[in-house]
Order: C-alpha cells, then structure tokens, then sequence
C-alpha cells in the first residue's frame, strides 16, 4: 500500500507571491531571488495584479510593494480602489497569509508627514544615539504670512525642503529648497517643510531586510548657508541627487567645508532599526540618515517601503532567509495553536469523563 508521507511543516513546499509595480520589476532580480527561493523549497511566483488573486494563489507568503496602487485609491482613483478592494477581500479569505509588509505598516509611510510625525514622537528612544528628526512643518497655505507663523510654531528654520505629502510614486520626488521669505512663493501646498540640514553632501541609506541591515553612502545635497540668505529657491529631483551615480553642482561637497565626521557607525544604525522597526511594524524598508556637519547628530530625513536596495549585497539571500524565518515563526505558532487546540479538547474530554465518574 502506498502512502504518502506528510513532509514535515518546514520541508512543505510554499509558494511566494511577489507584487511589484512593472517599473520596478524591470530593475528587479527577480531570477536571482526566485534561485534564493528554489534552494529554500520556496517557489516565487511573479503575482499579476490584473488577475483575480484567488486564481493564481495559493500563497503563503505575498511580498509587495502597493504603494502606487494604495496612494492611487486614497486619491480617488477607480481603478485603484477598485484593486484595493480585491485585495482586502484576498487577504481576509487568506488569515495565514503573510503579507510583507502588513498593510497597516505600510499606510504609516505612504505620507511623509504621517512618517515625520511617528519619528518625532520616538524622540526620546534616540536621544542618546544622538538620533533626531529635522523640525518639520505641514504647509496648508499659499499666504506668506500663514506659512512663516506654520513654520515659527515647528521651528523650522531657513532653509527647509519643501517635499509633497506623498511619500511614493512618480511626482512624489520633485523638490525645492527655499532660503527666504521671498522664496515662500513657490510653497506649494499642501507639503512637508524639513528644516534643511548641512552634511557635507553624504547621504546613509540604512537598507533593512528584516533581521539584516546594509549600510549604504551615496551622493546628497551640498551644504548651504545656515539662516535667511540671498540664494534663489533650489528646485531639483530627489531620484537624480542621491542615486549612486547622481553627480551635479547640487552634490558637490564645498571646500573647506567643516569637515565634521560624516560616517554614521554601524552600531548608530543598529540602534536605529532596533528602535523604529517594533514601532512600524515594517521589515522591508530604507531609512535615509544625514550627520549635522555642526553637531554630527543624525538626522532620519526619509522612510522607504521596499526600496530598490541599490547597493545591498546579497540583496535575494537576505531576502529569502527572512521569507524563511517568518514562515517558520508562524509554523510554530499555528503548530503551538493547533497542539493548544488538541490539549484543550483533550483536557475538555478528560473534564467530561471526571464529571461523569
Ligand atoms: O529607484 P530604485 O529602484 O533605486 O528604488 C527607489 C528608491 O531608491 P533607493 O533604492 O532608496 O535609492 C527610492 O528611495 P528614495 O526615495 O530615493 O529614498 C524610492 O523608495 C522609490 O520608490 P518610489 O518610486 O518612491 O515608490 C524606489 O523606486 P522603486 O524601486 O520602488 O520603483
Ligand atoms: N532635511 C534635509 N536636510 C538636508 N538635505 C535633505 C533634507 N531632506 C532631503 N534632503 C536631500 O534631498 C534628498 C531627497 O530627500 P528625501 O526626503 O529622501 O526624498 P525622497 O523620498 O524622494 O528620497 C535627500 O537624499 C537629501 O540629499
Ligand atoms: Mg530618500
């Protein structure tokens, strides 16, 4: 007689399913992470968003990056909210699903001064890392008068980073560093004002991948004069000033500058994730950091989800060990649930028959 032998829960064969934008799915290794995979008994699956999900699932784990589709039905798109909705529905019929990362994680850093907002309140768990979150101010108004008393009460101080709300997606990236009161004219609302920070040009990419954590340097804006100067408002494109081959007069280090130490130590970064990871609930996310070339604190300017891990080496091993770890955590836990479930049957049974004798 033939029987098939269970394979033990962590031998089981999973499948990945991994939801990317076509955008980025072109820069993408989605080879090198589906061999991560094999040799991990995962099978990744490439999930098409126009499909019904029900259809090309099972899935045990989805990794994701929503964030267009998300920011699209919070700004009233059909289309969007339509796909949001299957979605939700998707994972409401799925309850062992593991999403990476969890929707609720992910709405936290889909509005920059959402994102601000939770940085400044895990102040105190910084402080002694000399970890902070530049002053920053919600920019409602086209009044000049209204946007200085807005940017007084956060003591934002010239000059700021005026960025859009939206933390993601094509138009999320366009910029302006303004240095006046005459420069409040190109404010345009609604934005996040970021008291501007000099740091000799050199920017951190804190890349996490759940338990793992890469530090990358890459280009960033120059220096500029502290306080109200003369200087016209800088407008630039975040994607062509801090990608590793970014190289303009806006990145140039001045001479001379105060060379206060730029480096951000490993352990600084470790303290860092260690802190905003549990608060987030997020594993696969970039923190931008900055060291103040006056006071070398360090200043988290910006929080990605799911980056494109430029630079991380070994980016689809690191990927692959966390999909593995969370699929094991949770095969404990339901394996404990269902041996829970068992003993309190069992201990029901046994009260039966004691009540019977
Ligand atoms: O352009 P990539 O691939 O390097 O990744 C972008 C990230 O760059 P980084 O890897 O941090 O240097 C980029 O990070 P920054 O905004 O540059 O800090 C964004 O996360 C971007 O996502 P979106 O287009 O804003 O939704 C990311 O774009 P997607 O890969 O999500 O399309
Ligand atoms: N507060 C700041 N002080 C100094 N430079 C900043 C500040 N905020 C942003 N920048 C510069 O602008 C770039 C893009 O800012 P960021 O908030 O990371 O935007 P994005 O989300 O598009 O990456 C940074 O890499 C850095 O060079
Ligand atoms: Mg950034």
């Amino acid at each position: 007689m033939h029987t098939t032998m269970e394979h033990p829960k962590q031998l089981q064969h999973r499948r990945i399913g991994l939801w990317i934008s076509k955008k980025k799915m072109k820069k993408f290794a989605f080879g090198v992470l589906a061999e991560a995979c094999r040799n991990r008994r995962l099978e990744l699956v490439e999930v098409d968003g126009s499909c019904s999900l029900w259809r090309q699932g099972p899935f045990d784990v989805l990794v994701h990056k929503l964030t267009d589709v998300m920011i699209g039905a919070q700004q009233g798109n059909p289309e969007d909210q339509t796909m949001m909705q299957h979605v939700e529905e998707f994972l409401q019929s799925s309850p062992h699903l593991i999403v990476l990362d969890p929707l609720p994680a992910v709405w936290k850093l889909v509005d920059r001064y959402d994102t601000y907002t939770l940085l400044e309140k895990l102040q105190p768990h910084f402080a002694d890392s000399l970890i902070y979150t530049p002053s920053f101010a919600l920019l409602e108004s086209t009044d000049p008068q209204k946007i200085l008393e807005a940017l007084k009460v956060k003591n934002v101080t010239f000059p700021f980073v005026c960025k859009t709300r939206v933390a993601h997606g094509l138009n999320s990236h366009e910029m302006a560093v303004i240095f006046n009161r005459v420069g409040l004219k190109d404010v345009s609302p609604p934005c996040v004002a970021q008291s501007f920070v000099n740091h000799n040009a050199t920017l951190h990419k804190v890349y996490i991948i759940g338990d793992s954590l890469s530090v990358v340097q890459r280009p960033s804006l120059r220096n500029f004069p502290s306080g109200e100067s003369e200087m016209e408002t800088l407008f630039f494109c975040s994607q062509e000033v801090s990608k590793a081959e970014s190289s303009s007069e806006l990145t140039k280090p001045l001479h001379g500058t105060h060379q206060m130490d730029s480096e951000l130590p490993n352990e600084v970064a470790h303290q860092l994730v260690t802190a905003i990871r549990p608060v987030l609930g997020a594993s696969l996310i970039g923190v931008d950091v900055i060291v103040d070339n006056g006071t070398g604190h360090r200043a988290l300017i910006d929080i990605n989800v799911f980056p494109g891990y430029d630079g991380v080496a070994d980016f689809s091993e690191h990927l692959a060990d966390h999909i593995s770890k969370l699929l094991e955590e949770k095969s404990q836990e339901t394996g404990e649930a269902a041996l829970n479930g068992t003993n309190a049957v069992r201990l029901a049974h046994h009260h039966k028959i004691e009540a019977t004798v």
